[in-house]
């Protein structure tokens, strides 16, 4: 099979161990920068072009377009679907992901189990917004952070308030959200392929800190996850439609909670953390799909 990876960097781990485990079985590969393709939209015959060159001959995609470039890495693989290449996971899905908001809308609509989360955009109703979220202590978060930064522990009503009407002061977008003390400052990334969850891993904050983030000195381990941790990690991929995807809970009373849902999960982590081959898996999965994907022209979206 000949398989694009759509990355921006040829040197990231993730896209190095793909490559690597793509070859390996037997496969060729090539890295696809979304920015440096150029598309011709027509109703005949969809085209990418590529460096001067036409792309025409691929099988499958693999998406890894990074938060910065979703709008542009996305019309890109909508593209390739257009063109009836099969997308590892489809450019609707990914979109989707990307949009917080939206992401916990449709889990809720689901059913799937996740922290009592509000949204405003005034402050005119900071008081009736955490009365709704069930009062301080809160976890703010503002919608386009990662790597923890942007996630923030309000431990008193008063410091909600006053940290809440600063975001809204420089026109963030942030969502207010019920802390999960239980949780102690861990969560556990579970890592999907298909409808399964292939590894799973426990991340923990360090000490004096509640962001269980690697980025902010996080530390990861192996860990069993329980049949309702596995159900509800399916079931969250599931309803955001993708086919890879690394499900982050929160261990609470109440059960598993997910905090989300993300489309182009790292591998780094989860191999180091449980020596499992799982670039290997995601190329044995598209080997399967691709298969049956076979002549079905995606065009949705
Ligand atoms: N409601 C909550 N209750 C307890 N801990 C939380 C809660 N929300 C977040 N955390 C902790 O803070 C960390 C960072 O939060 P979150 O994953 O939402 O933001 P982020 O990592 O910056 O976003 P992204 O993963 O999209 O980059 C989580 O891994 C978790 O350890
Ligand atoms: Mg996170
Ligand atoms: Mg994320």
């Amino acid at each position: 099979m000949k398989i694009g990876v759509l990355s921006r960097d040829q040197s990231l781990y993730s896209t190095q161990r793909l490559i690597e485990a793509a070859q390996q079985r037997g496969h060729e590969v090539e890295v696809i920068d979304a920015l440096r393709c150029y598309m011709n939209i027509n109703s005949d015959k969809p085209e990418i072009h590529y460096k001067g060159q036409e792309l025409t001959h691929f099988d499958a995609i693999i998406p890894r377009i990074g938060a910065s470039v979703t709008f542009y890495g996305c019309a890109v693989l909508r593209q390739f679907e257009m063109m009836g290449v099969y997308a590892l996971n489809g450019s609707v899905a990914i979109s989707r992901s990307r949009d917080k908001l939206r992401s916990l809308q449709l889990l809720s609509r689901k059913g799937v189990g996740m922290p009592i989360t509000g949204f405003a955009s005034k402050p005119d109703d900071v008081k009736d917004l955490l009365d709704m979220v069930g009062g301080a202590p809160v976890v703010i978060k503002l919608l386009e952070g990662t790597q923890g930064i942007g996630v923030v522990l309000a431990e008193t009503r008063k410091a909600a308030e006053s940290v809440i009407e600063a975001f809204m002061g420089l026109k963030a977008n942030i969502m207010v959200q019920e802390y999960i003390k239980e949780a102690g400052g861990a969560d556990i990334r579970c890592f999907i392929i298909g409808d399964k969850v292939i590894a799973s891993m426990k991340r923990q904050a360090q000490e004096g800190e509640f962001r269980s983030n690697l980025h902010r000195g996080g530390s990861a381990s192996l860990i069993r996850i329980t049949p309702e941790e596995r159900k509800t990690a399916i079931k969250a991929a599931k309803a955001m439609g993708l086919s890879v995807a690394g499900v982050d809970l929160l261990r609470s009373e109440r059960g598993p909670l997910v905090m989300e849902v993300n489309s182009s999960p790292g591998l780094e982590g989860i191999e180091k953390a449980t020596g499992k081959d799982i670039a290997s898996l995601i190329i044995e999965f598209i080997e399967k799909t691709t298969a049956q994907h076979k002549g079905a022209v995606r065009a949705e979206g």
